[in-house]
């Protein structure tokens, strides 16, 4: 079963629209969803929710569609954004008694319980917290309904190396109950190279790629020479090309090319810049 499924969703502003958006996410996975400042993350991510009407295309939640079965689909998902959207003055402890209302599943004893994991103080306002505090806090919220499908939007965002890891190791052990799924949008892609079991690439309101990582980082090769040398390279196996510091450097497929051209091991990254950066 997939966890979601979105077919060709289109959502337009004004100077920006999200094309025929399409990719799944299989239950039991983390699909790292990644594209530059303004690529449609949050417009797809907040479609989905229903905060921002879709104007077409289908999007199926735990095989049910998002607007017809939101009530009950909702019970089941958790959500992250960059920011904590609740008033400042609150407390957590406060937020307790709050959730307890909106959720039947709430879980009073495991969010009090993941408080005291991440240190986060119990009866300081929320604007007295740090920005790593405020999203360990959100994170707790999120996770205390039990939900099966995290939907996580920048969840590490200008946090420091170290909470970040603390927080993707949450993230792993929520995925130790492997019914759970996560959708986790970020442009850190080293976050997304440590927990993602697949990659979908977003540019300009268009999916440039949805794969597995593995495939991604095993089956595709760089190879950096002269304009001359990248020539001689097999045209099918070019992915994408673009200019390197000295010389032109190809995305290729390495079962394609001979062993005598030497190629590096891509990143996340680097096969995020030949897709945004590069060209065929
Ligand atoms: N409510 C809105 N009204 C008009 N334009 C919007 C609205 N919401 C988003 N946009 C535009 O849609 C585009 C995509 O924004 P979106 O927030 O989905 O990108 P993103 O990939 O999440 O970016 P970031 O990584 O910076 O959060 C941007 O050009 C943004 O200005």
């Amino acid at each position: 079963m997939n966890a979601i499924e979105i077919h060709d969703l289109h959502k337009g502003f004004e100077g920006f629209s999200l094309k025929d958006v399409s990719f799944s996410v299989p239950q039991g996975t983390v699909m790292g969803f990644v594209g530059e400042n303004g690529a449609g993350k949050s417009t797809t991510i907040k479609c989905m929710l229903n905060l921002v009407k879709k104007e077409y295309g289908d999007i199926l939640l735990f095989n049910k569609d998002h607007v017809e079965h939101e009530q009950s689909i909702k019970k089941d998902i958790g959500v992250v954004f960059d920011e904590l959207h609740v008033p400042e003055t609150l407390t957590a402890t406060q937020l307790d008694k709050i959730m307890k209302k909106v959720f039947k599943t709430w879980d009073t004893n495991y969010y009090f319980e993941r408080l005291a994991q991440f240190n986060v103080p119990k009866k300081k306002k929320i604007k007295e917290l740090s920005r790593g505090m405020r999203m360990k806090l959100s994170i707790a919220l999120a996770l205390s309904h039990h939900p099966k499908l995290l939907i996580l939007d920048e969840p590490t965002s200008g946090l420091d190396p170290i909470i970040r890891d603390e927080i993707l190791d949450l993230f792993l052990a929520f995925m130790q109950d492997e019914t759970h799924s996560i959708l986790f949008s970020s442009h850190i892609t080293s976050d997304l190279e440590k927990i993602a079991d697949h990659i979908t690439l977003i540019h300009n309101g268009e999916i440039l790629l949805s794969e597995s990582k593995d495939a991604l980082l095993y089956e595709y090769g760089i190879f950096k020479g002269s304009l001359e040398e990248v020539n001689e390279l097999p045209e099918h196996a070019i992915i994408r090309k673009r200019n390197g510091v000295f010389g032109i450097e190809a995305l290729v497929l390495k079962k394609e090319v001979n062993e005598i051209f030497k190629l590096e091991r891509p990143s996340i990254e680097d096969i995020m810049l030949f897709f945004v950066k590069g060209c065929v």
